[in-house]
């Protein structure tokens, strides 16, 4: 399986939203993500197979030394090769390089996404009672931290 990790643009709209009506109870629409495109504060990166599918994507919001990320997603077909790894990555030697810490919410029963998180240095530091429905379950928010001192 080939992929290069690409920003997102806008041919990769419509299967970034299939991606999401894969994958979440509550899908980012096409408008929705073409919004990001606009958005100097948005950093989406698309793991992009040989023919220009979306095989996976990942979306960071950055507001002055605090990253969040949004999304990450990988299609069924393509999981458990690295795909999700290369993606975090990325956004992990970017905040090595510029950034305080990142932040993201996940699933308190998401095992396989916080099992990734914790494999690239994040850690629990607080729970979210209720944040999810269909069905109802608590956010984790997990953090990964730069001494900047
Ligand atoms: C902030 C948020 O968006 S939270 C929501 C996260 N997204 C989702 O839950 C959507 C549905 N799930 C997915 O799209 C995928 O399963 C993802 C994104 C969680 C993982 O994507 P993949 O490309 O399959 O992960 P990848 O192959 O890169 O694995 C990287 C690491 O993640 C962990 N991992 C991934 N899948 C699993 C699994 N099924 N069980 C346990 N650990 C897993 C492991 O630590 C793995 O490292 P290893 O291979 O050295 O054991």
């Amino acid at each position: 399986m080939n992929y290069q990790l690409v920003p997102m643009d806008r041919s990769h709209l419509e299967g970034i939203a299939a991606l999401e009506r894969t994958c979440f109870s509550h899908p980012w629409s096409v408008d929705m993500l073409a919004e990001e495109l606009y958005n100097e504060t948005a950093s989406f990166l698309v793991a992009e197979g040989e023919d220009g599918s979306v095989l996976g994507y990942a979306g960071l919001h950055v507001v002055l030394d605090e990253g969040y990320i949004d999304n990450v997603a990988v299609d069924p077909a393509y999981r458990r090769q690295g795909i999700a790894d290369a993606l975090i990555d990325t956004f992990v030697r970017f905040g090595a390089a510029k950034l305080a810490f990142l932040t993201l919410e996940v699933r308190a029963g998401n095992a396989p996404a916080i099992a990734l998180y914790e494999k690239h240095g994040f850690y629990e530091v607080g729970r979210r009672k209720d944040y999810y429905d269909d069905p109802k379950e608590d956010a984790i928010l997990m953090t990964r931290e730069w001494d900047r001192a």
